[in-house]
């Protein structure tokens, strides 16, 4: 696995194995106490037990059913063919602007032949979707027709640019997307105004001016392709992100990390006196910003991911991996890099910060207000019901099964990711009514008693005991929960994994 030579890696070894070395019990520890009480969290801890490395434990009783964390993520990236289907804020992933653009924006999309259905074609094209589509919706500009200009952009790819495949006129989509036709009963699902990014990309929308500062200073300054944008070159950015969108939307998601401690090992030089800056001063801060990184669970990607059942030569593939996040990291480089923090720019890095998503994130959903609204409608007493159909019905039977599409996506959670598993856990991930952000909810499966571990599952735990340890193969290791141990021993011969 040696053929792909990064030069970082070679210059700056001593510093890229301290970057990966794994913290000690004491730094875990005071990492995450100071991020339980900044975020006032007051009910769990973080520790070593010894057997599966970090893990959380109660700092108190939880009842069944009771909330044991509403965990904020670090990083988080909504799928790409998931942007055809929901328009969401690009910092805490809510669903904003109203239910007529949700509507005519996604029908307006797949008017112009774009599907969720990802292909290599709609991979490619939908940075320019959203921002055509999305732009054109709040054009104040009645007259003009701000779609045909764009029609451009889908070229080839797009199948027709008429609204024919969805059966309604251009200009009912028009009107929905930029405000001027209402739907019945909308008002009773609001959302928040969609506000641009303040880079001028175009691409990210947001709920709030704090999620729009909030995301300029976690990454998106360096990472947005617009006029104020931070980065070295717009065009290598754009030519990153179009290969990260071919191939794998955590090169995205990685980008964002990286961008994430560029701009705190910024933030952290800047609050320090000039006369102090010097070398291990800069590489001190370096450290310090690398720290919510730096805790996460890590393995290098090409070692870790797991082998596709088609694939037959695994040195072959696993050499593939690592040459595909070679070429992604050289286009990042291009477009984001600085001599001053030169060694997050190693592959070892970036290989161990994709390994560390792949085995920690958590799916991100966001369920549709979309499908609450049209839920609303069916439930309106008959005559109301019948008079709003007239007008929402057509909507609906133009988009289809998918009309209460989610919003789908993967995170970083740094405190859910310190979760061990369980086969037969005390928790679960899962997000009640009102939970419509982009957070982890955990709520508890059952009482829960100050000081015991808090346990997940990664997988179906319904699953017959060789298909859960099939599945956990995926994630690198062999459970040893006590169920899996108990039905190990209740299996011919008596066998633990
Ligand atoms: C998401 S991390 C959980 C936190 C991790 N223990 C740490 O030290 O950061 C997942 C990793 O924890 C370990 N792990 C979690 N649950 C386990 C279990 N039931 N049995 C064995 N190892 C487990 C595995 O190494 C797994 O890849």
């Amino acid at each position: 696995m040696d053929t792909v030579i990064c030069p970082i890696d070679v210059r700056c070894g001593d510093q890229v194995s301290a970057l990966l070395r794994p913290p000690s019990s004491q730094q875990v520890q005071d990492y995450f106490d100071e991020l339980m009480s900044t975020r006032q969290c007051h009910g769990l801890k973080v520790g070593h037990n010894g057997l599966h490395g970090k893990g959380v434990y109660a700092g108190m009783d939880f009842e069944e059913g009771e909330i044991v964390l509403r965990d904020q993520m670090l990083v988080g990236v909504q799928h790409l063919s998931n942007k055809i289907d929901c328009l969401v804020c690009g910092f805490c992933f809510q669903f904003i602007g109203s239910i007529e653009l949700q509507i005519g924006r996604k029908l307006y999309l797949q008017s112009l032949g774009v599907s969720s259905t990802s292909d290599e074609c709609t991979k490619g094209m939908m940075a320019h979707n959203s921002k055509a589509c999305y732009g054109a919706s709040l054009s104040s500009n009645a007259d003009a027709d701000p779609y045909k200009a764009n029609g451009g952009d889908f070229g080839a790819c797009s199948s027709s640019s008429s609204s024919d495949t969805v059966g309604l006129p251009k200009e009912l989509l028009e009107s929905l997307m930029n405000g001027r036709l209402t739907l019945p009963h909308s008002d009773k699902f609001p959302l928040p105004e969609a506000i641009s990014c303040p880079g001028g990309c175009g691409e990210v929308y947001y709920c709030s001016m704090l999620c729009s500062e909030a995301d300029w200073a976690s990454s998106h300054s360096l990472l947005c392709s617009g006029k104020r944008s931070e980065s070295l070159s717009k065009d290598a950015l754009l030519r990153f992100t179009q290969h990260a969108n071919e191939t794998n939307d955590i090169f995205l998601l990685a980008a964002k990390a990286i961008a994430f401690t560029i701009l705190r090992y910024k933030k952290l030089k800047a609050a320090c006196p000039k006369e102090t800056h010097n070398g291990s001063v800069a590489w001190s801060l370096l450290l310090e910003a690398w720290k919510p990184i730096h805790m996460g669970y890590k393995k290098t990607w090409w070692d870790c991911i797991s082998l596709p059942d088609d694939v037959s030569d695994e040195t072959a593939f696993r050499m593939e991996v690592k040459e595909l996040a070679f070429t992604s990291l050289q286009l990042l480089k291009e477009a984001i890099y600085d001599k001053e923090y030169e060694p997050l720019f190693s592959l070892e890095i970036y290989g161990n910060i994709i390994g560390m998503f792949e085995l920690n994130n958590l799916d991100l959903v966001v369920a549709s207000p979309v499908e609450d609204y049209f839920l609303y409608i069916d439930d309106l007493p008959n005559t109301e019901k019948i008079q709003a159909e007239r007008i929402t019905q057509p909507l609906l039977d133009a988009l289809g099964d998918e009309y209460s599409a989610c919003c789908q996506g993967t995170g970083f959670y740094p405190i859910q990711s310190c979760m061990n598993h369980s086969c037969c856990p005390n928790s679960r991930a899962f997000k009640r009514d009102e939970d419509r952000d982009g957070q982890a909810t955990i709520l508890a499966a059952r009482a829960i008693s100050k000081g015991e571990e808090i346990t997940i599952s990664y997988i179906e735990e319904e699953l017959p005991l060789a298909e859960r340890w099939a599945s956990l193969a995926d994630y690198g290791f062999t459970c040893r929960c006590s169920r899996c141990l108990e039905e190990g021993e209740e299996e011919e011969g008596g066998e633990t994994p």
